[in-house]
């Protein structure tokens, strides 16, 4: 190793020290009689060279106290600092390299997700020196100074820097797989489907209303994290609530070479996937939780034998009935009653008792008539080894929390996602608890959740970021499905109520004139005017699609009008479907029937649903949220206009609000 020697002058002047040794360690420093190592650890910074007179002192920033190394020739202080300088840092090196490389391997991910900024972060707290404040040496390798310079930046980055990351990485992204967006649905993707299918934060809300192609994006987003081998197609897995949704997404990624390969699933079918995987065989599922009419006639005849053997029991409930429900005695309606209390027996299970400070005496008494309901069946189904669906959901999402399934996926992508329940919103956390750096996709519109009363939350996705965590939101801000006339009435209709989220749709279709008809007509000439405007819609496009749409199934045609209907025009494509049945579905126009005020009308005017209005999910404040979100998907099935058939002496209220509220595209016909 070089020893630097101070000037032959420093004794004569008792200046301590003589000469300098760098080491692979540190220095070593000679004085008059002995010789004082300095680690490198023990130097705080780099030394400062400075001029003292005509000779240089160099000035080493040690933990215990500044030293100074006096009496040097410009010809040895000079090399001197470099040697010194580029010791440090190669031995700072050794720790700042890997520290960089482990950064750079999180940038490299892709996105710069928040979880992939706080492990970053956490790495670079670990480093104690503040690489801003020195330039690393030019004798280092590249390698080695890249390492500094990069650590130093990350140290100072902040949000906006991260912001900019992210949209550098859509930037790229965007342009990489144009083509792709272009060809992957029958019609290019728009700017925004396009940005939404790159995002790619740690949980991921793409918001939407009606018609906006969530279901094109959800396909494309598959697409893409396969193109850009951020994903095997193994390794995403795509969540529908109905089979039918998820045989439809199914199908619709096997028409693509790119995506043939993905599967697409309910969350029905996922539990049971994680229950069969974990135990090695497919659980039992209760007959009753899978057809409906076999649980209705089931708990009809539970109440009735119940009724028989508990004579108390029966004197209550033929005494409530009598109160409550006006109903002629001797015999109860038990299968009425199991139908209308079967989702007060879901609700029970899945949320438990209310406390009681929430009760009323009336409801009370209604519980104590349903509990025994619910331990019959409960009792029922531990009887026969057997689960129902939410079980199912809760066995499952216990199974991922306690890591007994090992969880194949890095992408999940949730459609309608409006419509999660929190023990399904559970199951998801489970898996992204479990499978670290799995990143949550979901599609979803607050306008058209209409499920609370199975137990779907809306505020989940209205408080998306609050429930899931670090998340981003991208917008579809363009309908594809029905003009500006039909989009006036049914955004601003419903987004009277304020807790629904802001959007503001551009629609591709446009139409100078109003497209929604309010037909006030009497209960009995309902079907005679359906004919009529069946009539009219054939005369102008024999071939058009027409939905017959309504609150309950009741209200729609029967069959054999149906038939009557397709034999006199056989072209037209005609579909009843209430308005549940009828979500993501579309037709050229859409009739609907049954808008009348009373307990079966639309908005229902329910008395009997207070116990279960308590066990749901948290009720909203605005008058009819849910039948109003219910109103707009109606609305929103037509791609060219809308008839509503209105009860012309108890019209329903959302009728009188059209036609008295001001709304520019409704127009009154008769
Ligand atoms: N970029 C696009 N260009 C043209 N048409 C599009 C585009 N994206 C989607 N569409 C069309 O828009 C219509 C609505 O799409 P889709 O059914 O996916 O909407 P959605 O958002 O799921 O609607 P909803 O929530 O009402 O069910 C479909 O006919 C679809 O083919």
């Amino acid at each position: 190793m070089q020893i630097f020697r101070a000037h032959w002058l420093a004794p004569w002047f008792n200046h301590p020290f003589l000469a300098t040794e760098p080491t692979v360690e540190g220095l070593v420093l000679h004085l008059r009689r002995e010789r004082h190592a300095l680690h490198w650890t023990e130097l705080s910074a780099p030394p400062s060279l400075e001029q003292a007179r005509w000779l240089y002192r160099l000035r080493l920033f040690c933990t215990q106290g500044d030293i100074e190394l006096g009496w040097l020739p410009k010809t040895v202080a000079e090399p001197l600092c470099e040697a010194i300088t580029l010791g440090w840092y190669q031995h700072h090196a050794t720790r700042v390299v890997p520290l960089a490389e482990s950064c750079l391997a999180l940038l490299e991910k892709g996105y710069l997700r928040y979880s992939r900024w706080q492990q970053m972060k956490q790495l670079l707290r670990q480093e104690s020196i503040d690489w801003r404040q020195h330039a690393p040496p030019e004798a280092l390798s590249d390698r080695a100074r890249a390492a500094f310079e990069l650590v130093a930046t990350l140290t100072a980055a902040d949000e906006h820097w991260r912001e900019q990351c992210c949209q550098d990485y859509c930037t790229q992204a965007l342009a990489d797989y144009g083509a792709l967006f272009d060809s992957i649905e029958a019609h290019p993707l728009t700017e925004a489907q396009r940005l939404a299918c790159v995002v790619d934060e740690d949980h991921n809300l793409v918001l939407a209303g009606a018609g906006c192609g969530k279901t094109s994006v959800m396909a494309a987003r598959a697409a893409f994290l396969l193109a850009s081998r951020q994903a095997g197609a193994d390794e995403v897995l795509l969540l529908a609530f109905g089979n039918e949704a998820a045989t439809e997404m199914s199908e619709r990624l096997a028409r693509r070479p790119e995506t043939a390969a993905v599967k697409a699933s309910t969350f029905h079918a996922l539990g049971l996937m994680i229950l069969a995987r974990v135990a090695g065989k497919s659980p039992s599922l209760s007959p009753l939780a899978q057809q409906e009419s076999t649980r209705i006639n089931t708990f009809a005849q539970w109440l009735e034998q119940h009724c028989q053997q508990n004579e108390d029991y029966g004197a209550q409930l033929h005494d409530w009935l009598r109160r409550h429900r006006f109903q002629v005695l001797p015999q109860p309606d038990y299968r009425r009653l199991a139908r209308d209390w079967a989702p007060l027996v879901a609700a029970l299970k899945l949320y438990g008792e209310p406390e009681p400070n929430e009760l009323t005496p009336a409801l009370v008494e209604q519980l104590e008539l349903v509990r025994p309901l619910l331990q019959r069946y409960q009792q029922h189904l531990a009887e026969q080894g057997e689960i129902d669906f939410d079980d199912m959901i809760e066995q499952a999402t216990d199974l991922v929390r306690r890591g007994r399934f090992s969880v194949p996926w890095r992408h999940i992508l949730v459609d309608e996602f409006q419509d999660i329940s929190a023990p399904r919103a559970a199951l998801l956390q489970a898996l992204r608890d479990a499978a670290p750096g799995l990143s949550l996709f979901c599609v979803g519109d607050d306008w058209q959740a209409i499920y609370r009363f199975s137990g779907a939350d809306v505020s989940l996705t209205t408080g998306f970021a609050e429930h899931f965590g670090a998340s981003r939101m991208t917008r579809l801000d363009k309908t594809f499905r029905f003009n500006n006339q039909i989009e006036k009435v049914a955004s601003r209709f419903v987004t009277r109520n304020p807790a629904q989220l802001p959007k503001t749709l551009a629609t591709h279709h446009h139409s100078d004139g109003p497209r929604v008809h309010v037909l006030p007509v009497a209960g009995d000439s309902q079907m005679d005017t359906v004919t009529r405007l069946l009539g009219l819609v054939a005369a102008e496009q024999a071939d058009a699609s027409v939905y017959l749409l309504a609150r309950f199934r009741f209200s729609l045609p029967d069959e054999s009008q149906l038939a009557g209907w397709r034999r006199r025009f056989p072209e037209l494509k005609l579909e009843v479907q209430t308005l549940h049945g009828a979500k993501g579905k579309e037709a050229d126009h859409v009739i609907m029937l049954g808008l009348c005020r009373g307990k079966y009308g639309f908005p229902p005017e329910k008395n009997g649903a207070a116990l279960l209005e308590l066990l749901l999910p948290d009720a909203e404040a605005f008058p009819h949220a849910e039948e109003r979100r219910l109103f707009y998907v109606g609305l929103t099935r037509a791609r060219q206009q809308v008839f509503l058939l209105a009860d012309r002496q108890i019209p329903s209220v959302f009728i009188k609000e059209l036609l008295e509220g001001g709304y520019p595209g409704v127009s009154r016909w008769g």
